[in-house]
């Protein structure tokens, strides 16, 4: 049996997910992050990455015989068919992996990581729901500033996600982060003080 308190954590892309949890990790607090996981496997050797070159080809391997993530990203959010696809393949065994890896935390309670929670409904793995928001226009801006990406790419992934509005109506909790990094790590400390409390009071199953 797990009984592991699970924080589901969510944002859109460069919303500041992983800025938010680096700073729960500085409090001791075990992470299991989708993004990770779904590096994980599409790994040299798993029949994830075996099943994309069947569908794609051999174009979507560098030489070293590891994904091209960013020929991958070009292809799967500029065409539908390949995107639906490519998450029917992936998010089965992401769920999977992350259910292990929740298992395996030791902390109070764990921050599980994930862009799609409320998408693919992975909130009914959770106790609580943190929902890092910024607006739409910081999102653009930070992501195409940090993948040195094209704005065209970035707004066609935001569009693949839920609205903000869809985020925000599934959060318990809200990290704003429309201003500053030191803003963010303030609001984390004194979450992380709430969900101790929730979760050294909720009964275990
Ligand atoms: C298409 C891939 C290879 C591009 O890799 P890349 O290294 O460029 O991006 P990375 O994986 O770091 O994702 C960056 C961000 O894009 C967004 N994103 C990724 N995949 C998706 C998706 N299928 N739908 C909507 N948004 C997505 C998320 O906000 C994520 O944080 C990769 O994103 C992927 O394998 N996606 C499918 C698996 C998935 O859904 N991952 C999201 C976590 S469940
Ligand atoms: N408050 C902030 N002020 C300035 N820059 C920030 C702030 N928060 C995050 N950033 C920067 O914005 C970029 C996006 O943040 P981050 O990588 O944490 O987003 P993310 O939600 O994890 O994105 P993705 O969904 O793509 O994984 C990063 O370069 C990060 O350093």
């Amino acid at each position: 049996m797990n009984n592991t308190f699970v924080v589901g954590l969510t944002g859109g892309i460069g919303s500041g997910k992983s800025a938010a949890t680096d700073l729960f990790k500085t409090h001791g607090i075990d992470v299991v992050d989708a993004d990770e996981v779904a590096r994980d496997v599409v790994l040299p050797g798993t029949t994830g990455l075996q099943s994309i070159v069947e569908r794609f080809g051999d174009s979507v391997l560098l030489s070293d015989g590891t994904l091209d993530r960013a020929q991958l990203r070009k292809l799967v959010f500029t065409d539908s068919t390949a995107k639906n696809w490519l998450n029917s393949l992936l998010h089965p065994l992401i769920r999977e992996r992350m259910q292990q890896l929740i298992a395996d935390t030791s902390s109070a309670y764990c921050i599980l990581s994930v862009p799609l929670l409320v998408e693919n409904k992975l909130t009914t793995m959770c106790n609580k729901v943190v929902v890092v928001d910024c607006s739409e226009s910081t999102q653009l801006t930070r992501a195409v500033e940090r993948d040195s990406s094209d704005v065209e790419t970035i707004k066609n992934i935001m569009d693949a996600q839920a609205t903000r509005e869809e985020r925000l109506n599934a959060a318990d909790y809200v990290l704003d982060n429309n201003s500053s990094l030191l803003s963010l790590e303030q609001q984390v400390a004194d979450l992380h003080h709430q969900l101790l409390a929730q979760a050294s009071n909720t009964p275990s199953s």
